[in-house]
């Protein structure tokens, strides 16, 4: 009996247990698993990978019933077409596999590691191209003028610029108020503004297909957020429906913002300094302010 006792104690306790010894890297290792598996699972719910994943699941538990039962054809076909599999899928996903590769890229790690751009303006657009923006924003809205603003920011937007016309326009209220004018030649689409001046006009840019953005949004709302989705541009958007302002940004949509808030979210990338420094406020969870896309 005491035989057994000391047997059960050595097997369930603490002796017969196995601690690895736990490193400062082991550690560092588990936050970046961690990390990187909470982003591959939001961009899952938020793209088609989703519908993919229902897929795998089922597939998975239609094999496992088939492995139980010892269903050697089905399972044989299963294993020879993998490879098949894999690679539709890569065909299928593309353009989200894509846009997340383009969103890796977006997270200016160098730039923070290295300071690149000691050369130059410190500012991104000046005060006054601020102020433009955000009075012509409110008096569309005030008179349901539906417009589509994208201010540039690190990510240089060469690929969409060459969509629309090409411009070359010190920004001003006036000029944007005109732009969005209906049935005028350049009201439709959105303009690019690089620094103090606007690129571009009716500009084509890629719809998001973000299932959780709300239904009573149209393709405006919807070209946004698909714009922030794939660089970090804000996108300033007013509803030809309802007037209402609204901000895209890092794939998420602030609806319905007051003049202070859009003026607050202008001012936080009018600074190129900041840039540096995103990766930091990244870790630091500052985006959490943000709204949910479909609030
Ligand atoms: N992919 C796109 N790129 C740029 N502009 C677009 C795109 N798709 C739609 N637009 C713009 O949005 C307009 C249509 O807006 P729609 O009414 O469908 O959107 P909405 O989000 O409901 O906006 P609103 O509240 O202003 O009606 C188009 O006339 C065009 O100017």
């Amino acid at each position: 009996m005491e035989q057994q006792i000391t047997r059960f104690v050595g097997k369930y306790t603490f002796s017969g247990w196995f601690f690895p010894e736990i490193r400062i890297t082991d550690i560092v290792e588990v936050l970046i698993l961690t990390f990187l598996l909470y982003h591959i699972m939001v961009w899952i719910r938020n793209t088609k990978a989703w519908m993919l994943l229902k897929g795998i699941v089922v597939l998975a538990v239609f094999i496992l019933v088939a492995a139980i039962f010892k269903m050697h054809t089905i399972l044989y076909i299963t294993k020879n077409s993998v490879t098949v599999m894999a690679t539709i899928a890569i065909v299928v996903f593309q353009p989200e596999l894509r846009r997340a590769l383009e969103k890796l890229g977006e997270k200016q790690f160098l730039p923070a590691m290295v300071p690149f751009e000691g050369g130059r303006e410190k500012v991104r657009f000046s005060e006054e191209t601020r102020e433009s923006m955000i009075d012509a924003a409110y008096a569309m809205g005030k008179v349901k003028t539906g417009a589509l603003i994208v201010v540039e920011q690190a990510i240089r937007l060469t690929e969409y610029e060459s969509t629309g016309i090409r411009m070359d326009c010190l920004v001003s209220s006036q000029v944007l108020i005109n732009i969005f004018e209906h049935n005028t030649p350049l009201h439709d689409g959105a303009i690019i503004v690089r620094g103090d001046r606007i690129v571009s006009a009716t500009c084509y840019l890629p719809l998001s297909d973000n299932m959780r953005i709300s239904k009573s949004l149209g393709t405006r709302h919807r070209a946004a957020l698909g714009m922030s989705e794939v660089s970090d541009a804000l996108i300033i958007v007013v509803s030809e429906e309802t007037g209402a302002v609204s901000v895209a940004q890092g794939g998420l949509l602030s609806r319905n913002i007051t003049e202070k808030e859009l003026r607050e979210k202008l001012s936080s990338i009018q600074d190129r300094r900041v840039e540096t420094g995103r990766l930091a406020a990244l870790w630091k969870g500052r985006r959490k302010n943000e709204k949910k896309t479909d609030s």
